[in-house]
């Protein structure tokens, strides 16, 4: 578990960990496997996930939070896929919504750690500099940092109905000042504990970390994100993911 002594925001060696959450069913995918161990590419989306974090040298500690009934063989299946050797890689039983899986992931953590990424194990191509990028954005000082791209739908916010039933508009946001926020998101160790313990939203949870953080109050920042980092959520984002990491392949040592 993380050092709570030290106070938030105070200096510190930078000792960087991945939490990654994993437990998730994938309903949106359509019926099989959880999400995560979903094959891409003939391996694990998780085990690219977990490359992603690896492959940069700022991360030495990778949490995998699993769905709780195949923890052990996530285990297993992690030991058979080469991952470098500088990165320490733990395996937790996950909750059932995204908040507490992540909250598992955190009590994993060795206590010398400092600063932690959450990321997502359905956002298995991020490229490495999208994660180096918040790395640095944290290690510099800002407490929370999500990467982030703007959109390119205009967006209603509606009054929601029935599935499927017509809904009202009840306002247009002015699309340049919205960002589609992905993931890794980074944080201060302490602020990030701070939020799960004293931010409760019950439920489904807190769709995303960095939320959790905004409602203490503490200003998250974002850095640009890529559109490779794209979220797996439903099948026409496998199709998609199948052909960004086939032209990889294609065209680096990857
Ligand atoms: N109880 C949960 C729910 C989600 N997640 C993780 O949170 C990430 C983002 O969630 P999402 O894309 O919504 O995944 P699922 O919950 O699996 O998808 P769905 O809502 O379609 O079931 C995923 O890596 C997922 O495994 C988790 O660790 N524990
Ligand atoms: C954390 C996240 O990926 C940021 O865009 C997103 O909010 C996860 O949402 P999901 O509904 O759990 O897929």
């Amino acid at each position: 578990m993380y050092d709570e002594s030290r106070p938030e925001g105070a200096p510190h060696l930078h000792h960087t960990a991945a939490v990654i959450p994993a437990a998730g069913r994938g309903v949106r995918l359509g019926p099989g496997a959880p999400k995560a161990l979903r094959s891409l590419g003939g391996i694990p989306m998780l085990v690219h996930a977990v490359r992603a974090m690896a492959r940069s040298r700022a991360v030495s500690v990778v949490v995998v939070v699993a769905p709780p009934a195949d923890a052990a063989d996530v285990r297993l299946l992690l030991d058979e896929h080469a991952l470098p050797d500088r990165t320490e890689v733990l395996v937790v039983p996950g909750g059932e919504t995204r908040q507490e899986s992540v909250r598992a992931g955190l009590d994993a953590l060795p206590g010398h750690i400092t600063s932690v990424l959450v990321h997502d194990a359905a956002r298995p191509l991020v490229p490495v500099d999208t994660v180096d990028a918040v790395v640095e954005a944290v290690r510099e000082g800002a407490p929370a940092v999500v990467p982030g791209l703007p959109l390119a739908d205009t967006v209603k916010e509606v009054e929601p109905g029935k599935p499927g039933e017509p809904e009202p508009v009840v306002a247009t946001p002015e699309r340049a000042r919205l960002r589609a926020v992905q993931t890794p998101q980074g944080f201060d160790l302490a602020t990030l504990a701070r939020a799960h313990r004293e931010i409760d939203l019950g439920g489904e949870g807190a769709t995303d970390d960095a939320g959790m953080v905004e409602r203490l109050g503490i200003t998250v920042t974002v850095v640009p994100g890529h559109e490779e980092a794209f979220k797996v959520t439903r099948p026409l984002d496998l199709v998609l993911a199948e052909a960004v990491l086939a032209r990889r392949r294609a065209t680096d040592a990857y």
